[in-house]
């Protein structure tokens, strides 16, 4: 791993790293909030939150504005910020819109040509980022995940695909059911082809009937997102949820739009659920 800068933050650092990439078979950058407890003197690895970001954001999106990092330094928790594709590739088409290709992996491992070499941020994310972590950084094995939009169906689908490898799962505004949404059905059709049964291993609300883990869900909604309507449906997963007793605390939070004003508003909170998780309270 490649340290490409550093910055001291609520006694913490906020690092950035380059890396090359087996699963995506390409140079990545990621970054990584270690709090005080896993630096200086007395330090010991802490555990981690991974964050999933949303469609057009790199790894510097949530670590500039959701504002974590001062509750991340209170509670010994790191943040761990992948990107949300691969990187300098350029494959055909690949940086033609902003929901499909560079921005917009959706957390897939994609099959179809020409994405099904590289695409594979599912892989990246799950498993290949948190060895490098674990095995490099002061950061234990134990983890939580957690996403906004793209990247909170993405966190979601991470959870309920990997029993006992996360303590819990949340999401800001996830794409709920991208089967059932422009933006997912865009993603799914290009990555994983047009019959409709490869996608349900993809989509968090089709896999709700047949969770074998059932790690509470907390997902947080805003009533002025301005896809709620279009791309999100996160009544599709609370009716999932419903239907197979899976529990889900979804709370719509009036006035909230898309944007990270309002993962600002709550991330705290969803730390804090995480680190009652996690053993840090
Ligand atoms: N048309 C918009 C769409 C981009 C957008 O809103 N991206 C969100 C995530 S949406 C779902 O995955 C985001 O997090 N943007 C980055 C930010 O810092 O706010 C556009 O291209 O502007």
């Amino acid at each position: 791993m490649e340290l490409l800068s550093t910055n001291v933050c609520f006694d913490g650092e906020h690092r950035r790293y380059r890396h090359h990439s087996a699963a995506l078979d390409c140079d990545m950058e990621f970054a990584v909030y270690l709090p005080p407890a896993a630096l200086g003197t007395n330090a010991h690895p802490v555990p981690a939150l991974y964050w999933l970001s949303g469609l057009t954001c790199t790894d510097q999106n949530f670590m500039q504005k959701a504002g974590a990092q001062k509750k991340a330094a209170r509670l010994g928790m790191a943040l761990v910020c992948p990107d949300t594709s691969p990187r300098g590739l350029n494959l055909p088409g690949e940086h033609d819109s902003y929901d499909f290709g560079s921005g917009a992996g959706f957390y897939v491992n994609a099959t179809r040509q020409p994405w099904a070499p590289h695409y594979r941020m599912y892989d990246y994310v799950v498993k290949e980022l948190p060895q490098l972590v674990e095995g490099h950084l002061p950061v234990t094995e134990d983890r939580s995940i957690s996403g906004h939009s793209m990247g909170g169906h993405g966190a979601l689908i991470a959870a309920l695909k990997n029993p006992g490898r996360y303590k819990s799962v949340s999401a800001f505004a996830p794409v709920a059911n991208p089967s059932e949404c422009p933006w997912g059905q865009k993603a799914f059709s290009g990555y994983l082809g047009d019959d409709r049964r490869a996608w349900e291993e993809w989509d968090a609300t089709l896999l709700i009937p047949t969770a074998r883990e059932r790690l509470p869900l907390l997902v947080d909604q805003g009533t002025a997102d301005e896809f709620l309507d279009t791309q999100l449906n996160p009544d599709a997963l609370a009716d999932a949820c419903e239907k197979a007793h899976h529990h889900i605390n979804l709370r719509m939070h009036r006035g909230y739009d898309h944007s990270y004003f309002f993962i600002a508003s709550f991330i705290d909170e969803h730390l804090e659920h995480h680190a009652d998780a996690l053993g840090l309270k």
